[in-house]
């Protein structure tokens, strides 16, 4: 695997932590806009993904990166994305884009980290669907930033 930093914003967080890793899937967009992605195809997805926070858990991590490698591959690896409950072909806001599926990710890992004690943060999911197309899904925050 390729080793990169990826663009953060800024942020006062003592810990800085992201993981990196892959899973291939088949998708397609149900609009004729879409054009050649009306029809069924596969990506190897590589995905970035960054958490912040002050406090370290009970085993000194500030969150297990196998979580949260498990929480998206295990769920998304060798799926069909259209299949998937996070996705509707009806609502565009729901159909599995980059943009839609960097989005899902956040909402997946960010409700894990709800669950946890020490209260980290997940800043951004980057998500690559080809060698040339990228999407960065920054929730939007008013706090600590
Ligand atoms: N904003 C978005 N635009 C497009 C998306 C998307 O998810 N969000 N998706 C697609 C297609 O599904 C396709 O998977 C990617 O398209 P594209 O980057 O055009 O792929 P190519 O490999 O053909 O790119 P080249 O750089 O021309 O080789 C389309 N648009
Ligand atoms: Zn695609």
């Amino acid at each position: 695997m390729m080793q990169q930093i990826y663009p953060v914003g800024s942020h006062s967080y003592a810990y800085e932590l992201n993981k990196d890793f892959h899973f291939a899937a088949a998708h397609y967009i149900p609009h004729e806009d879409a054009g050649k992605c009306q029809q069924v195809h596969g990506h190897t997805y590589f995905a970035n993904i960054t958490i912040v926070g002050d406090e370290l858990d009970h085993t000194g991590f500030l969150v297990n990166f196998k979580i949260i490698k498990d929480l998206i591959h295990k769920r998304f690896d060798h799926a069909a994305l259209n299949n998937d409950q996070a996705f509707s072909d009806y609502v565009a806001d729901q159909f599995p884009s980059t943009e839609v599926v960097a989005r899902t990710i956040y909402e997946i890992v960010q409700q894990y980290l709800d669950s946890q004690s020490n209260c980290p943060v997940c800043l951004q999911v980057f998500l690559r669907e080809t060698p040339t197309s990228y999407c960065i899904y920054r929730p939007k925050r008013k706090d600590r930033i």
